[in-house]
């Protein structure tokens, strides 16, 4: 199904958390409150039916995302705003963890774990008409409908992230969102659960906003993605085009694929660093320090979100075509 209106839309949101220990305040006679600012001023929109995939290494605001999206946290500053729901309801929206071990309760039958939402939000009239839907759920994520009756630790982890799918959609959301749902699975088992979720995205007309550390999970999900380093989006564009012609040296650097270069030692250099605390950003561009392409005006000034096409990226070298690549001039 398209819809003009995108389901999702994030408007320069921010989120900080207050990370002062009061005791070290005391001891230190500190009164200044410490903050790490864990997304910044971030703006996109999902549109309806599509899978918005936001990738990074580890603390650079992905899952504070997933978290502000699904209300579990509130934002510092910005906006977020979802389209109309189906049947003028609020959209409904689901979370599938990471961790299939610890999300499902390990005391409750699989039966039992899905049922709950139906129940919760009286989505069927009688036990009997749960009790079906279940065992379709079961179906619909390739489980048989006698697993009900068993306990999440008889499955393997795949067939357990199966079981969180089924109770995620058991409350028929519209927007998924995914954080690192494959990321603690064996690759195998990774690749079929990636299927069954874009075999379900199709089949649902779900929208997923998907997260992950790894381009390669996303590679075949995505229909946009947006590169994040230390809280901001770096580069956002469609995922064919991110893959073919990827543009921040951080993309890059996530891709394999190195700027242009006369100095072969280069991506050793890149791929050695690891990111800053973000309690303490270099100034300038936050990748300035372990970029190849860095020169002074990096190093003092934060580059702006750039937008050509149908892609945004946020860089000098980019901006000035210092990358070996083609000039874009135009902000966002
Ligand atoms: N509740 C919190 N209190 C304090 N700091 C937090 C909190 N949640 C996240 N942070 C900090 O905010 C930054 C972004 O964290 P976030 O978990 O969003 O990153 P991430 O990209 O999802 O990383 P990971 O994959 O490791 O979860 C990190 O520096 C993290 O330490």
């Amino acid at each position: 199904m398209t819809h003009s209106e995108p389901i999702l839309t994030l408007a320069e949101v921010s989120k900080s958390f207050d990370v002062s220990a009061p005791w070290l305040n005391r001891v230190l006679e500190r009164k200044d409150k410490l903050y790490v600012q864990a997304v910044s001023e971030v703006s996109f929109e999902v549109p309806r039916g599509s899978c918005f995939s936001i990738v990074g290494e580890s603390g650079c605001g992905k899952s504070t995302i997933a978290r502000l999206v699904t209300g579990l946290y509130r934002t510092t500053a910005g906006d977020i705003r979802f389209g109309k729901g189906t049947g003028d309801q609020p959209v409904r929206v689901q979370m599938i963890f990471q961790d299939p071990q610890s999300s499902l309760n390990p005391r409750w039958r699989v039966g039992d774990i899905i049922a709950e939402p139906i129940r919760e939000m009286k989505l069927r009239d009688t036990d009997e008409q749960a009790r079906d839907r279940v065992a379709e759920l079961l179906g619909i994520v390739g489980l048989a409908a006698d697993d009900a009756a068993k306990y999440p630790h008889e499955f393997s982890g795949g067939q357990r992230q199966r079981i969180s799918i089924a109770r995620a959609l058991a409350s028929e959301p519209e927007l998924l969102v995914c954080d690192e749902p494959t990321s603690a699975l064996d690759v195998s088992v990774q690749a079929q659960i990636l299927n069954l979720m874009r075999r379900l995205q199709k089949e649902l007309g779900l929208t997923y906003l998907f997260i992950s550390h790894d381009l390669s999970v996303v590679r075949h999900m995505s229909d946009t993605i947006a590169v994040m380093y230390l809280g901001r989006i770096v580069e956002m564009g469609p995922a064919e085009r991110l893959f073919a012609q990827p543009r921040h040296p951080y993309s890059r650097l996530l891709l394999g694929t190195i700027p242009d270069i006369h100095d072969p030692n280069r991506d050793r250099v890149l791929a050695a660093g690891e990111p800053p605390s973000p309690l303490n950003p270099p100034p300038g561009c936050t990748f300035h320090p372990r970029c190849p392409l860095a020169n002074e005006r990096c190093r003092a000034e934060m580059p702006e979100l750039i937008a050509q096409d149908r892609t945004a990226v946020r860089c000098h070298a980019v901006a000035e075509g210092r990358d070996g690549d083609t000039r874009i001039s135009e902000a966002v």
